[in-house]
C-alpha cells in the first residue's frame, strides 16, 4: 500500500462549492465529514490512499508548501498573499469567484489629499504592499483576520483592501471601491516536489482538469 496522500481543504465558503467538484474528480468524504457535531480534522475518503484535512483557508497553502499536504483547494487570494515557491495550481476550479479591491469611505474622510504614504487595514498585506508599489505610494498595512470594514470609522487606517462580492459589506459599511486590485477563483493547489515523485498527484490534477472540461461542456 503506497504512503497516504493528504488532501487540504478550507473549512470556510468555498468547501461547499469545492465539494461536488472533488466528488467528480473521484473523492468523497467520509460520512463523519457532514457531521457539524464531530471536530475532528482529519476524514478518510472513497480513495484509501487518500484522507482529507479540514483547516483555515490560509493554513491550506501553509500545509500544501511545506509538503505537509500533497493537495489542496484554496482562493487564489492566499495564494497571491503567500507566493510560495513549492506551491503549484495547475487548475483554475472556477468557484468562490469574488475580487480583491482597495476601499475607503464614501464620505471621503480619508483622502486627505495626494497622500504617498497611506495606512491600510487588510488581511493581505503583502498584495496591498505590491499593488502600492507600483504606483509608488507606500503603504504602511495593519494585518486584521477579518471584519476589515469597521477600520475606516474607528480609525485604524483610512483604506481596506479586502474581497468583494456582491459589495453589500462595503455599503453596509459605508465604504467605496476605488481600485480594483485582482479576481480571485478558487484553484486546486498541489505541492511540486510532490507532483515530481508521486504519479498520484500528476494523474489527480488531470481528473480535476478533465471535471472542469466537462462541468464547462455541460
Ligand atoms: N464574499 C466572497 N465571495 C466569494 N468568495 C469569497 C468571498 N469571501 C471569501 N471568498 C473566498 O473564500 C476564501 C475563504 O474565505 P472565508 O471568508 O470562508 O474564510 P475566512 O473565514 O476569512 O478564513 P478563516 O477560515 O481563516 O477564518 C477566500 O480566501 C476567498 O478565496
Ligand atoms: O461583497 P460581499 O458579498 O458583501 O462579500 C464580501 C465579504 O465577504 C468576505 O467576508 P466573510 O463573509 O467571509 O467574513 P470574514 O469577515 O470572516 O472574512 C469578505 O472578507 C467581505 O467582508
Amino acid at each position: 500500500m503506497p504512503a497516504s496522500l493528504t488532501f487540504a481543504i478550507p473549512k470556510g465558503r468555498i468547501l461547499d462549492e469545492a465539494l461536488p467538484v472533488m466528488a467528480r474528480a473521484g473523492i468523497d468524504p467520509e460520512a463523519a465529514f457532514h457531521d457539524k457535531a464531530n471536530r475532528s480534522l482529519t476524514f478518510t475518503t472513497t480513495r484509501e490512499d487518500m484522507r482529507l484535512i479540514r483547516v483555515r483557508a490560509f493554513d491550506v497553502a501553509t500545509f500544501v508548501a511545506h509538503g505537509a499536504a500533497q493537495l489542496g483547494i484554496v482562493g487564489s487570494d492566499v495564494i497571491a498573499e503567500f507566493d510560495y515557491a513549492d506551491l503549484y495550481a495547475p487548475v483554475d476550479l472556477d468557484i468562490g469567484h469574488c475580487h480583491l479591491a482597495v476601499a475607503e469611505p464614501r464620505d471621503g474622510t480619508s483622502a486627505s489629499g495626494r497622500a504617498s504614504h497611506l495606512r491600510v487595514a487588510t488581511k493581505y498585506p503583502n498584495i496591498t504592499r505590491r499593488h502600492f508599489e507600483a504606483r509608488g505610494v507606500q503603504a504602511e498595512c495593519v494585518k486584521l483576520n477579518g471584519a476589515m470594514e469597521i477600520a475606516p470609522a474607528l480609525g485604524l487606517a483610512g483604506r481596506i483592501v479586502d474581497l468583494v462580492s456582491s459589495g453589500q459589506t462595503l455599503r453596509d459599511n459605508g465604504l467605496v471601491e476605488t481600485q480594483h486590485i485582482m479576481d480571485i477563483s478558487a484553484r486546486l493547489i498541489v505541492n511540486r516536489v510532490a507532483l515530481k515523485t508521486d504519479r498520484r498527484i500528476a494523474a489527480l490534477v488531470e481528473a480535476f482538469r478533465t471535471e472542469r472540461q466537462q462541468a464547462a461542456a455541460a
